[in-house]
């Protein structure tokens, strides 16, 4: 018997962007199950944004194919429109209306009767903790507010699928956590979220991510998949002259990256490398002391991209 399939919510193939001679979204293949919280991670530029737009039917893509919901893009994006909400990366709301007046406006691009706008921003305003800023023009709300009310206005409707570009990017870190706690509500009521990021706390919060780089998929599963599969393994060294150790180490092929923590250097090692531990120690003096360690995601984008990438996919 062939194991049950997960129900997806968005599935890609080969879907690319090309803007001139520039590939900004280049063959990406996804899966991302219905119900989860999934992030894009990776640098500015990556081409997060353009894959969002393109899933959302807003860009024609260049090539490939994406289903979304059932849909067929681009063929489909007008019956896609009302199930997803969308969150854009810059503040997309009218600085000059009050918050009431833009989640009502929102509410009737959306269809929603007098009734249920009433409602739903009675309830949108509770949620979000609005309610003492209803009449407050947006342009006069702090960054956590205007986040706060972006994102009541991109749930409005009660969409299956959420959006959200680099959404935290403007906030400090008590509301990037309030905010989170929001979306682990939103995704347990069965809302599946993509959401794009820079930040690495950010990235281990989902349930499953794909890391990009220059419009290509480097890496994809879940943070605890990303983590075994890393072709690295992870070690602190502690004692002295660290950046000078730092020099000599990073002119090894082996070693793809390191990076000073306080009185300890993080040293990734290729696993090219049979016995990592054994060539470590080798490498530094009996002054060092050196403890292998648990991968961090942040090791894992750092063996999957840049160097380290190129160094495993030659040309
Ligand atoms: N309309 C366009 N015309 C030409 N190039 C574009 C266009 N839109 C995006 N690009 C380019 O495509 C690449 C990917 O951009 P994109 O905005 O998708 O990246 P990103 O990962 O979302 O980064 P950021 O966080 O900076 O927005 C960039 O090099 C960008 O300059």
């Amino acid at each position: 018997m062939s194991p049950i399939q997960p129900e997806l919510a968005i599935e890609t193939q080969g879907l690319s962007k090309r803007f001139q001679n520039y590939f900004a979204v280049n063959q990406l293949d996804l899966q991302i199950q219905k119900g989860t919280i999934y992030g894009f991670l990776g640098p500015n530029g990556c081409g997060k944004s353009t894959t969002i737009r393109m899933l959302t039917g807003l860009l024609t893509p260049s090539a490939g194919s994406a289903k979304v919901l059932g849909y067929q893009l681009p063929e489909q994006a007008d019956e896609l429109r009302l199930k997803i909400g969308y969150m854009t990366q810059k503040f997309s709301l009218y600085d000059n209306l009050s918050v009431l007046e833009n989640l009502d406006f929102v509410g009737q691009i959306y269809g929603l009767t007098r009734s249920a706008r009433k409602a739903r921003i009675a309830e949108l305003a509770e949620l979000y903790h609005l309610n003492d800023k209803i009449k407050v023009r947006a342009g006069a709300l702090s960054g956590g507010q205007k986040q706060r009310l972006a994102l009541a206005a991109a749930t409005m409707h009660q969409p299956q699928l959420l959006f959200l570009d680099e959404p935290t990017s403007a906030v400090d870190p008590e509301n990037r956590r309030e905010f989170w706690e929001r979306l682990f509500d939103l995704s347990d009521q069965g809302t599946t979220i993509l959401v794009s990021t820079h930040y690495m706390d950010e990235a281990e919060r989902c349930h499953a991510l794909a890391i990009l780089e220059q419009g290509q998929k480097r890496a994809d599963g879940t943070p605890k998949q990303l983590i075994a599969q890393m072709h690295a393994a992870v070690f602190e060294v502690s004692g002295d002259n660290l950046r000078q150790l730092r020099n000599a180490l990073m002119a090894r092929e082996s070693v793809i990256s390191t990076a000073q923590i306080g009185e300890r250097l993080r040293v990734l090692v290729s696993l090219d490398q049979p016995q990592p531990e054994v060539w470590l120690k080798a490498q530094v003096s009996t002054e060092h002391q050196v403890e292998q360690t648990r991968p961090s995601l942040e090791d894992v984008f750092v063996a999957n991209t840049g160097a380290a990438y190129v160094q495993r996919h030659p040309l």
